[in-house]
């Protein structure tokens, strides 16, 4: 179609997103499109989160998530919190739902600022995360990275929020751990067939974890709302933390709360940078006067 349509350069404490509006129209953001952006000064990226028309019942709008590299990912909280943010200063609502792959999410900003997101429901099942090989014990799974008899990551637990995610516990500083090296070599390990969020843990106290994440489709971030959760959810789960938490991102602190209902709510901020017109096919853009 060619046209031209509005953006949102956000981050979610760090995590740097675009959020393009495509509501309106019938095409897609091209994967094209989103490797030509990433590679923009102030348009680099991690996660690109398209809002769409959707004619479901009940449901506001169905988001479309694209990772830097142009691959598709099923969840992205820190984006669906810059999602709400955006949505919440247009229309002055302050709760939505959205459709996206990972199923029907609810979300709202608070009267603080903050904006929590119900995340789903946290899935186990070996096949389902997916893995290549049958695990019925996905809190710890035979893989490693380092020397064989004394590997520097080992018996991650794994889980999908929608997005898949190997969780590996570590006791000393999560900065001590070479994960740009390690992170693409495990998130592409055939025992993930679809690839995998890789992160690395280190639990300070039953409330409390430190968390670095290496993104599927991205590298490393400053912040993953979405292994958050999932480190959350594997930690209380292996009895290292309760199931209300704190997760310590790089680029500052997560709350997640994996109910009793068993749904996992995730809470945090949210930041509006500057905005532009984009051309969703090729990538083209144009910051908006007052940002220029
Ligand atoms: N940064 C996101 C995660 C985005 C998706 C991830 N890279 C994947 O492909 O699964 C978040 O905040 O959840």
């Amino acid at each position: 179609m060619g046209s031209m349509v509005p953006f949102a350069k956000m981050n979610g404490l760090g995590n740097d997103i675009v959020v393009i509006d495509m509501r309106g129209r019938t095409d897609a953001v091209t994967a094209e499109a989103a490797i030509a952006l990433a590679s923009g000064d102030r348009t680099g990226f991690d996660q690109i989160m398209a809002i769409h028309d959707t004619d479901i019942d009940g449901v506001d709008y169905r988001i479309d998530i694209l990772n830097r590299d142009g691959s598709r990912s099923q969840a992205c909280g820190n984006g669906t919190r810059c999602v709400v943010q955006a949505l919440a200063s247009e229309t002055g609502r302050k709760s939505f739902t959205f459709k996206t792959l990972a199923g029907i999410l609810t979300a709202e900003e608070h009267e603080d600022g903050l904006i929590s997101v119900d995340m789903g429901v946290p899935e186990f099942r070996w096949d389902r995360i997916p893995l290549a090989e049958e695990f019925y014990d996905t809190t710890r799974i035979e893989l490693q990275v380092g020397p064989i008899d004394d590997p520097v990551l080992h018996s991650p637990s794994v889980m999908s929020i929608g997005n898949p995610h190997a969780i590996f516990w570590v006791k000393e500083d999560v900065w001590s751990y070479d994960l740009e090296r390690f992170g693409p070599l495990l998130e592409n390990h055939p025992i993930f067939p679809e690839r995998a969020n890789i992160s690395i843990a280190r639990v300070l106290n039953d409330q409390t974890l430190d968390l670095r994440t290496w993104e599927r489709g991205v590298g490393l971030t400053r912040a993953c709302g979405s292994a958050a959760c999932a480190a959350a959810v594997c930690a209380a789960r292996t009895d290292r933390t309760r199931r209300r938490v704190t997760v310590n991102v790089p680029g500052g602190p997560l709350h997640i709360d994996w109910r009793a209902s068993n749904h996992v709510i995730m809470t945090g901020p949210a930041e509006w940078e500057f905005s532009g017109t984009v051309d969703p096919l090729t990538g083209d853009w144009k910051a908006d006067e007052a940002a220029a």
